[in-house]
């Protein structure tokens, strides 16, 4: 198709071409009409432009407005003796170039200096905006000139500019002087691709190539010293998925730490002078498992293959000059190999510990180097565990059902909407393969939807259509003979007409097709409450494919499972709880649910504990640091809102139409004018429990409204539903 990258397929933001020239750029704004000109003003979310979809037919290109700069720094930590982190830290949500909503938190780019006998190596570069700070912050750890290696475990185009001034700089310091080896540059073949065409085809830039040695990793190869031992070599492994088809990672023996690239990565910018998981998994296992839903969940099979590939296991950092030999005992090993699933198909498997380490492909580690986020220590074996159950739980998924989310998206906001959308399918039950048309080809799109039960297609409007790559891939899609069948979605950002979701609408409805969710068209940026919608119309689609299969086999009805009901299962029945309404505000999202696990946890502080089904929409507003309202129902009213709340929701309806509700004092969360008494609550924590998340929150003001009616009970007859 239209891009270079033909084989990329990608979950989030299109890899951005730079729109070059400025001079271009002012003659188009000179162009630019009079709704061009009021986008500029509007268009909050402006990076570059992906120049294959934003071509001249579409008309001149509207005025962008300047980038507000974006607060970068940069901070140095040691993360073993000759070990440093250089993480490249913005704390707002405005650096979105990977996943394009819910960085709440910030992010950094991580990079790694690894010092050893007459050997300097960076590990990895950050993204454009860092490079100045991150240039700096390097030229005070080492000279540039120092530098023997580089290793690149995935290259971003939007980090060469980074890599570019650092090569500069290195030359204007004197660096690539006669007899002096080259600085070795590693990565993998597509990142070369990427660096040949793109610094090589500038010619102001292209020397910077001819002053370094490139040199292709191959896996398992020793690339770098790391200690002063022979053995003591940064070992690299392929592990490529399709939307980084040239992601690797690095081994280090001596440290035992792995390099682990976008594997085990976080979007969340640890606090200042922190470099480590601090907190551990209460503070980070949510930004890991986000980072995974959003980025390695469509690429559940070769992050399964990756993990295999790797092997890792949890092991302590070798002191000293200890031999290389992982002295993990065998039963130690046996046990975490357990834990991880690794021995799932090998029950009776002599214990794989009695190898010695070098006969074995594992490998061990007290610590893993992610890209983005911090490093992982404390949270090491858990984050572990929990990978491959996600990667498990992905890959069962698949196994059932699939959805194919087709998009496009110039400026990251249809992405965004397809990325929330791709959440809520994966939230669902079902497996999700997310493919930028821009960067897939037509076999691709395919054969994408010949495996898949369902599909969804977004769309800017560009020029009053959608872009020709998604009318391209709309005519190979329903080309598909078993296309017709699934249930199906359309969605697109837009900015004054937006004609490119009607059109996707109007062909499919004329081809017959049916729609599992109403169109969704967002006004240039989506805010917190179109995304989500995307995810509850995410998870309408997962829920229509799975009615769709689950029809074709035995109805189970609302009896039989009292029925099928087991001993546990009954006597759980018995347990109850109070019936209240949980409402949750974030920006201009809102979102209810009945809820009747909530338990007080803690007298001082007041804290309570709710029980959220993971599925669920409103999950996303319960992360640490959210808010919400619980109204307690009061008895003799809890009919009508439970039969207020338990009939089914569209995408987007709203939950509380039914019932009559005020703001909260406090948060202006709507509580039911109705309840005996609410409580306004900040989430602390929160923990997995099975299919549900424990959310624990703090309560932070309350108020009794009518004394004299005590709390309705939700009495059920079976402890296997609600
Ligand atoms: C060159 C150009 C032409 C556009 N033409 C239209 C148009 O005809 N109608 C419209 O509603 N919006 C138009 N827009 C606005 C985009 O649809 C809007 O910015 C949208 O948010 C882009 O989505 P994306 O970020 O997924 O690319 C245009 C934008 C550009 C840059």
């Amino acid at each position: 198709m239209a891009s270079g990258l033909r084989s990329e397929k990608s979950l989030a933001c299109v890899q951005a071409v730079p729109v070059r020239g400025s001079a271009r750029s002012l003659k188009a704004a000179a162009r630019a009409t009079r709704q061009e000109r009021r986008f500029a003003r509007r268009s909050a979310f402006v990076p570059q432009a992906s120049a294959a979809l934003v071509t001249k037919e579409h008309g001149p290109a509207p005025v962008q407005p300047p980038s507000a700069p974006v607060n970068v720094e940069a901070q140095v930590s040691s993360v073993a003796p000759n070990i440093k982190v250089i993480q490249s830290i913005c704390r707002s949500d405005r650096l979105k170039y990977e996943v394009e909503y819910g960085m709440r938190r910030g992010t950094t780019d991580n990079s790694y200096l690894v010092t050893a006998p007459g050997a300097v190596t960076l590990v990895d570069v950050p993204y454009e905006a860092y490079a100045e700070n991150f240039v700096a912050a390097l030229e005070k750890q080492t000279p540039l000139t120092a530098l023997t290696h580089i290793i690149l475990t995935h290259l971003d185009a939007k980090a060469i500019p980074s890599l570019e001034l650092l090569l500069q700089r290195r030359l204007a310091a004197g660096a690539g002087a006669a007899g002096s080896s080259p600085l070795q540059v590693v990565l993998s073949n597509p990142a070369l691709r990427l660096l040949q065409t793109t610094v090589g085809e500038k010619a102001d830039k292209a020397p910077l190539l001819s002053s370094i040695q490139l040199v292709v990793a191959r896996s398992g190869a020793a690339v770098a010293p790391c200690g002063p031992g022979a053995d003591d070599q940064l070992k690299v492994i392929l592990t490529p998925t399709p939307r980084w088809p040239d992601l690797l990672v690095v081994h280090d023996p001596l440290n035992r730490v792995l390099f682990s690239s976008k594997l085990f990565s976080a979007h969340a910018a640890p606090p200042a002078g922190d470099a480590l998981d601090e907190g551990g998994w209460e503070a980070y296992g949510d930004d890991w498992r986000f980072y995974f839903e959003c980025m390695l969940a469509p690429s559940a099979r070769q992050a399964a293959a990756a993990l295999d590939k790797l092997d890792l296991v949890p092991a302590r950092r070798k002191p000293g000059s200890a031999p290389r030999v992982n002295k993990t005992s065998a039963a130690l090993r046996g046990f975490f190999r357990n834990l991880l699933g690794l021995n799932r198909n090998k029950p009776d498997s002599p214990a794989p510990a009695a190898a010695p380490a070098e006969a074995s492909e594992q490998l061990p580690v007290s610590e893993l180097l992610p890209m983005h986020g911090p490093v992982v220590s404390s949270a090491l074996t858990q984050l572990l565990v929990e990978y491959r159950r996600w990667v498990d739980e992905q890959l069962a998924a698949a196994a059932t059902a699939c959805a194919s989310v087709f998009y496009a998206s110039a400026y990251g906001n249809t992405a965004a909407l397809a990325q929330a959308i791709s959440r809520g399918i994966t939230k669902g039950g079902v497996a999700v393969n997310t493919l930028n048309l821009e960067l897939c080809t037509l076999d691709e799109v395919a054969e994408a939807t010949r495996t898949s039960q369902g599909f969804v297609l977004g769309s800017p409007t560009l020029g009053g259509h959608m872009p020709t790559q998604v009318s391209v891939a709309m005519g190979t899609i329903l080309r598909e003979p078993n296309a017709k069948a699934m249930p199906c979605g359309v969605f697109g950002s837009f900015g004054w007409s937006g004609e490119a979701v009607d059109e996707m609408e109007g062909r499919l409805r004329d081809a017959g097709f049916g729609f599992a969710f109403d169109a969704i068209r967002v006004k240039f940026k989506p805010t917190a409450k179109d995304l989500l919608m995307c995810e509850e119309s995410g998870r309408a689609l997962a829920q229509s494919i799975k009615k769709k299969l689950k029809s074709r086999e035995t109805n189970v009805v609302a009896g039989a499972r009292a029925q099928a009901a087991s001993g546990p299962q009954l006597a759980m029945g018995r347990v109850v709880g109070s019936l209240s309404v949980l409402t949750a505000k974030d920006e201009d999202a809102t979102s209810a649910m009945l809820a009747s696990w909530v338990s007080q946890a803690s007298f001082d502080p007041p804290g309570l504990t709710v029980a959220v089904k993971k599925d669920r929409a409103i999950e996303k507003l319960l992360i640490v640091g959210g808010k919400f309202a619980i109204s307690m129902v009061a008895e003799g009213r809890d009919k009508k809102v439970m039969k207020a709340l338990t009939r089914p929701f569209g995408p987007g309806e709203d939950r509380l139409a039914d019932l009559e509700t005020e703001p909260s004092p406090t948060l202006g969360a709507p509580v039911l004018k109705e309840a005996n008494s609410i409580l306004e609550c900040s989430v602390v924590s929160r923990m997995e429990a099975g299919d549900h998340y424990i959310v624990y929150a703090s309560v932070l003001e309350g108020k009794v409204l009518d004394e004299n009616v005590p709390t309705a009970v939700h009495h059920r007859k079976v402890g296997n539903h609600y």
